[in-house]
Parts: structure tokens; C-alpha cells; sequence
């Protein structure tokens, strides 16, 4: 019975790498893997030549080089939604700390230690009005990226009593199916900026979104005295940019998952360790999610939440005897290429599916019988194809 080897980077949850069966074998040592389920970590692909899959557990995949991993016919998934409300609970904790002061008051409070009750209900009463903060009710929140996590802050915004914007140049209609009627969508960042007191930023990180909140087009709009929310991905604001902006006082505060020496021990910042998907609820979820999609992938060649191939999902029916997937780039008679190959060795096709994303397509042809390993080979020699995959079927009991 073939074992597939899986790579564990990172803490995975329990209850993700419980649902690995005798089927799989997991050890985060693993040099020769055909899965590797990763949460933030950096990920090298050049160590790993046998290597199928990559399920990130969480929703950024800047960790892992994605263009490369196309160009060698490896599939990267992540976990849409599944820690979205981790985020969304901890940008408003920390708004809400940043708003009234609550870190300095906690401070403040541990400062009292050796006094007797009456000198700390003293110092208490008359100091706490160093701490004096503001609510969130009544104000206005700009959303950017009205994604799975944007989505949820911009809801949760209105439920705060506030006046909510949200920009997305680029929305997907089941998020925005999702976005209540009350936020109003901007068609520019301009629009979403001139009356936020509170911006909050939810977009990936790539070529396009790096460096995004900058003095142009982002900070020349904002409203005097905004704050910042980051808990997206650090590299999206140019913290030089934020800095001189809190100087002038365009900023008033800036609210980030990100650390950096730059904004260590800044008094208008407050920063939390890359915090945001860190609840239990959120790690099993994204594990357990990240972890079936690897099982379906490797198993049967299906594919789920891929952020690199199209998704497509087939069952093998009973009579199906060997089920090969091939990866190819995006180009014509592909499919007659290989309708052709298998025709001329009689290889009798019961099912075949094909799907493009615009840029890989995909394959998922069911054959009758078991077919020869030359007749893969031919395939994964002609251009445009990408990678070949024999998947093993009798794993499932269903062949000799
Ligand atoms: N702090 C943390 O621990 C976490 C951070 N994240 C970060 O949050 C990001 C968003 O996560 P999700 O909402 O789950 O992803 P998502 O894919 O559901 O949503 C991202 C949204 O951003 C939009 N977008 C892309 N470029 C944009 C632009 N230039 N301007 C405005 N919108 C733009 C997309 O159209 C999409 O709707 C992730 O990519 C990740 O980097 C996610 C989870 C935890
Ligand atoms: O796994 C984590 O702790 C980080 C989550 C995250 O940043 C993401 O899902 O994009």
C-alpha cells in the first residue's frame, strides 16, 4: 500500500493531524515529503524534488514561493475563512485597547503593588484620568480588502455603532454576499479614506499591495488624527511613511500584528506578535481544513482551495481502475494531446475532466484499466505539460 510522506512545519493542531490515517506517514523531520502543511514559516522548495502539495494553514501564502511551485506541478492550498473571526476579534480587542488606554492603565495599576487599599483607591481615583480614552460609537471605519476577514471587521464595524466604507477593487461575490447593505462600498481609496477616524487594512501581501499605505494615494487622503489598523501582513505600510505621518499628526495612532525596530517602544503604536489567527478555534479549524485538502489532493487528485490551480473535484466511480491527473500550462489542444496518447495505447477513458484557471490547467482522466508507466512518461515529455500523476487507487481497497 503506497504511504504518502508528509511534512509538519510548524505547530499544527492536534485535531488537523489526527485526521492522517495509517495511510500517511507525518514527522516534521521529514526530508523527501509529498505534503507539507505549514503555517508561517518560510517554505524552500528547492530541497524538496518529489514534493505534490502545500497546504498552508491559514489565508497568506507569501510565505511560500507560488510561481515557483506552479512551474514545477506543485499544488498550494490555503484555508479561506478559517481564522477569519480570530482576526476580526482581535483588531477590535486592540483597537479598543489602543482607544482607552488600557495598556498603560494595566501598567499603571501594577505601579500600585505595596500600597494598602486606601492609598490605591486614592492614587486610583485621582490618576485615572491620565487614561481618559474614546469610543468607537459614532465614528467612521474604512475597510480595505473586503475579503473573508474584511468582511467580517467592516460587519462587526456597524455593530460597534459605526459608520463603516469598504474598498476592494477586486471583491469575490461570496464574500461580498456575505457584507452587510450598511457599509457602503467606496470606488476609490480616496473616498474610503476622507472621513475614516479608523482604517483597517485586509488584503494580501504581494507585488501589488507592498508598500500600499504610503503618503500617496493612501495617507494623502486620511482624515487628521486617524488611527491605523495593520493585521494584514507587515510589508503592506511603509513604516517610514506611518512614522512621518504620526509626527505630523495625520496619524494618531497606529494599530499592528506586525513588530518591527522601527515601531518597538513607540509611544503612538501598539504592537501584538503576529497574534491574529492565534486562538484554538482558529488553529484547528485552518488544521483541520488544510489537512483534508492535502488528503483529497494526494488521495484522489482532487482539488479544493487551491491558490495556484484550478479547483476541480471528482469521485472515482467503481469501474475506474487507475485515475491519472496531469498539470499543463494553459494552451491549446491539450486535451486532445492527451486523449490521443491514451486512444493509441487503447487505454479505455470513463471519465474525463478539465478545468483552467487562465493559467494551469488540469486534468482529471478516469481510465478502465491500469496505464503503463511509458504512456505517463509520453505525456510529462510533451510541451506545455507540467507534471503527471498515477494515482494510486487501490489505497482505497478498490484495486489489485
Ligand atoms: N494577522 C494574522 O494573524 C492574519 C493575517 N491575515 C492576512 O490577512 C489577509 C486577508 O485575509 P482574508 O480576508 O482571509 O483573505 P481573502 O483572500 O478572503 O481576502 C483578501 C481580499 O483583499 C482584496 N484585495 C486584494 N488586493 C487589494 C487591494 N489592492 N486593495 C483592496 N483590496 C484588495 C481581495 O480582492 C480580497 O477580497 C491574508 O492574506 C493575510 O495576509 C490572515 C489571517 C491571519
Ligand atoms: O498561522 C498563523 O499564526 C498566522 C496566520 C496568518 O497570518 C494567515 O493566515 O495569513
Amino acid at each position: 500500500m503506497k504511504q504518502f510522506k508528509i511534512k509538519t512545519i510548524n505547530a499544527i493542531a492536534k485535531e488537523g493531524i489526527g485526521l492522517f490515517d495509517t495511510r500517511f506517514l507525518v514527522d516534521p523531520s521529514e526530508t523527501d515529503p509529498e505534503g507539507i502543511v505549514v503555517r508561517s514559516s518560510k517554505v524552500e522548495l528547492t530541497q524538496f524534488p518529489n514534493l505534490l502539495a502545500i497546504a498552508r494553514a491559514g489565508a497568506g501564502v507569501n510565505n511560500i514561493p507560488v510561481e515557483e511551485a506552479t512551474e514545477k506541478g506543485i499544488c498550494v492550498f490555503n484555508t479561506p475563512g478559517a481564522n477569519a473571526n480570530a482576526v476580526v476579534e482581535l483588531v477590535y480587542t486592540s483597537l479598543g485597547i489602543w482607544l482607552r488606554n488600557v495598556e498603560k492603565s494595566i501598567e499603571f495599576c501594577q505601579g500600585l503593588t505595596g500600597m494598602n487599599d486606601d492609598e490605591i483607591n486614592r492614587e486610583v481615583e485621582a490618576r485615572k484620568k491620565k487614561f481618559k480614552g474614546e469610543e468607537m460609537a459614532g465614528k467612521t471605519m474604512a475597510v480595505f480588502g473586503l475579503g473573508k476577514i474584511g468582511v467580517g471587521v467592516a460587519n462587526a464595524g456597524l455593530h460597534h455603532g459605526m459608520r463603516v466604507f469598504g474598498f476592494d477593487p477586486f471583491p469575490a461575490l461570496d464574500n461580498i454576499h456575505h457584507l452587510s447593505p450598511e457599509v457602503t462600498l467606496a470606488r476609490s481609496r480616496k473616498e474610503a479614506l476622507a472621513q475614516a477616524d479608523f482604517i483597517s487594512i485586509h488584503m494580501p501581501l504581494n507585488k501589488n499591495t507592498h508598500g500600499y499605505v504610503t503618503e500617496k494615494d493612501f495617507l494623502e487622503f486620511v482624515k487628521p488624527g486617524a488611527v491605523l489598523i495593520n493585521y494584514a501582513r507587515g510589508p503592506i505600510v511603509d513604516e517610514d511613511a506611518v512614522l512621518a505621518a504620526l509626527a505630523s499628526d495625520k496619524l494618531r495612532g497606529h494599530v499592528s500584528d506586525f513588530p518591527s525596530v522601527k515601531f518597538l517602544g513607540h509611544d503612538q503604536i501598539l504592537v501584538t506578535p503576529h497574534l491574529g489567527a492565534s486562538t484554538s478555534e482558529s488553529e484547528e479549524n485552518c488544521a483541520t481544513m488544510a489537512v483534508k485538502e492535502l488528503k483529497n489532493y494526494l488521495e484522489f487528485g482532487n482539488i479544493v482551495h487551491s491558490v495556484n490551480f484550478p479547483n476541480i473535484e471528482t469521485i472515482p466511480t467503481v469501474d475506474v481502475h487507475t485515475r491519472l491527473t496531469v498539470i499543463n500550462r494553459d494552451q491549446p489542444g491539450m486535451i486532445a494531446m492527451i486523449s490521443n496518447i491514451l486512444g493509441d495505447k487503447h487505454i479505455n477513458i470513463k471519465n474525463y475532466t478539465n478545468k483552467s484557471n487562465g493559467t494551469v490547467g488540469y486534468n482529471i482522466i478516469d481510465c478502465a484499466g491500469p496505464v503503463p508507466v511509458d504512456v505517463q512518461e509520453k505525456i510529462a515529455e510533451q510541451e506545455g505539460v507540467l507534471r503527471v500523476r498515477m494515482i494510486p487507487l487501490e489505497i482505497r481497497g478498490r484495486q489489485v
